[in-house]
């Protein structure tokens, strides 16, 4: 690894240069300020799907319910195993999942027994089938078995009252699936995030109008539905708003009313039509503007009426990338979710990738096995903020400190994965 490309983050990083706030600084200012929504709602358990638990929920049973059988087999007493030579137990009866046994088993006795069937009273220990012989009414066990296999206890994955799902817990498929084994069919959640957005500039045009010279289709409110919709907070799509003042104030405040968070893209840098942070200033206020990043560096973040406010760079890439960076965390918090960094792994790079000082750049890659199997990641090609195409082809980001100047091919790097298993 060379000296330059060591380090992940920027925690340690002096003041950036120009008055440039840090990455993990606005990040932290961010978590800082917002706050989780309160209102909880009771949903039918499927619906729970990527809802945030309100509260811990409880388990009004012990799971598993009653000790059962791990295996096919025969329950017998502990007592009874040989400890060498063969033994002869009687056969008593069976036992199936859902049709107990209903008698005793006593000394010198055997039950057949399947998977899940409720272990009868007497019996301690199940014997796999595969280590018997069966003859007639008797089965016949050898040496080497323990008192107590193979056998699941009663509330030994859940036990009644214990917590199933902890207050703050995002519902993924494992959970539907333990609320469901403990028989819960609604389950408190808190109530959505709701988040309006819109796209601002004259140059932007609708898909199916033609384009004029300079226009551009706006792709920004697509990408941003995406992410959006994947984090399933409640949509209002307010559309294109003009590079106007007026129309401005007057969309800011008609998302401001309606919405718990206001995100809007482009229009926030510096040039003579771009109006997002000054009408911040004047109807609420700014809180941060320009982070030491690249992508992304002219984001502005603050208050409007009851909202919060994030004004995105209007180049496509910057969106994409400051919403996951900052955007996304804020709402995962609002929600009420706990919220952790975004998973991050330590990987050679097999590209050499250009770099200025300064800014932490936030680099499209693609994380992939060579030829021996290992995890590498290379460039996606050029890097400019408008090339929206580096994204698609990107199934991660290349995380590269500020203090870095770049990388060559075999340093090893941090990526941000954008694809985990759930
Ligand atoms: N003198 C300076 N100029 C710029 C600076 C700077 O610091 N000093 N920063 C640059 C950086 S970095 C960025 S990022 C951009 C961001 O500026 P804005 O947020 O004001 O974005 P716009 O100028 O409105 O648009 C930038 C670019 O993106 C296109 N765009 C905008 N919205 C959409 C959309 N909805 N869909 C598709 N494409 C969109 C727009 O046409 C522009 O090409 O400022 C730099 N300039
Ligand atoms: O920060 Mo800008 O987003 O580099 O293009």
């Amino acid at each position: 690894m060379s000296e330059h490309a060591t380090g992940s983050h920027d925690c340690c990083a002096g003041p950036a240069p120009g008055g440039l706030l840090p990455v993990e600084e606005a990040r932290r200012r961010i978590l800082e300020q917002v706050t989780p929504v309160t209102t909880v709602e009771r949903v039918a358990l499927r619906d729970a799907l990527g809802r945030v638990a309100a509260r811990d929920i409880l388990s009004p049973i012990d799971v598993p319910a009653h000790t059962n059988s791990a295996m096919d087999g025969y329950a017998v007493r502990g007592a009874d195993l040989p400890a060498e030579g063969e033994r002869a137990l009687r056969v008593v009866g069976t036992a199936l999942a859902g049709a107990p046994f209903d008698g005793v088993v006593g000394p010198g006795e055997a039950v057949r027994i399947m998977t899940g069937a409720v272990m009868p009273e007497g019996a301690d220990t199940v014997v796999m089938q595969e280590a018997v012989r069966r003859e007639g009414e008797t089965v016949i066990l050898g040496p080497g078995h323990e008192p107590g296999e193979n056998v699941r206890h009663a509330g030994e994955d859940l036990a009644r009252g214990g917590v199933v799902i902890g207050a703050g817990t995002v519902f993924r498929p494992a959970e539907l699936g333990v609320a469901a084994s403990v028989g819960l069919a609604e389950v408190p959640v808190l109530r959505r995030v709701r988040v309006a957005f819109f796209s601002t500039g004259d140059e932007l045009r609708g898909i199916g109008e033609p384009l004029g010279l300079g226009d551009v289709y706006d792709s920004n409110r697509y990408s941003l539905y995406g992410m959006l919709r994947r984090l399933g907070v409640e949509l209002l799509d307010l559309g294109v708003i003009r590079d106007d003042p007026e129309a401005m104030r007057e969309a800011f405040s008609e998302a401001a009313a309606q919405a718990d968070v206001v995100i809007t893209s482009g229009g926030v840098s510096v040039g003579e039509a771009d109006y997002v942070k000054q009408t911040l200033d004047a109807l609420g206020e700014v809180r941060m503007w320009r982070i030491a990043m690249k992508p992304g560096k002219p984001l502005a973040f603050g208050r409007l009426g009851g909202a919060w406010f994030f004004g995105l760079p209007g180049n496509p890439v910057s969106v994409m990338v400051t919403f996951y960076q900052f955007v996304q965390p804020a709402l995962w918090r609002m929600a009420g979710a706990r919220v952790t960094r975004p998973p991050e792994l330590r990987v050679p790079c097999v590209s050499r990738l250009r770099k200025g000082r300064g800014r932490t750049e936030f680099q499209r890659g693609i994380l992939e096995t060579d030829a021996e199997g290992r995890w590498v990641v290379r460039s996606t090609g050029p890097q400019g903020s408008g090339i929206l195409s580096s994204m698609a082809a990107a199934n991660c980001f290349i995380v590269l400190p500020a203090g870095s100047e770049g990388v060559e091919p075999g340093d090893e790097v941090t990526v941000q994965p954008f694809h985990g298993l759930v």
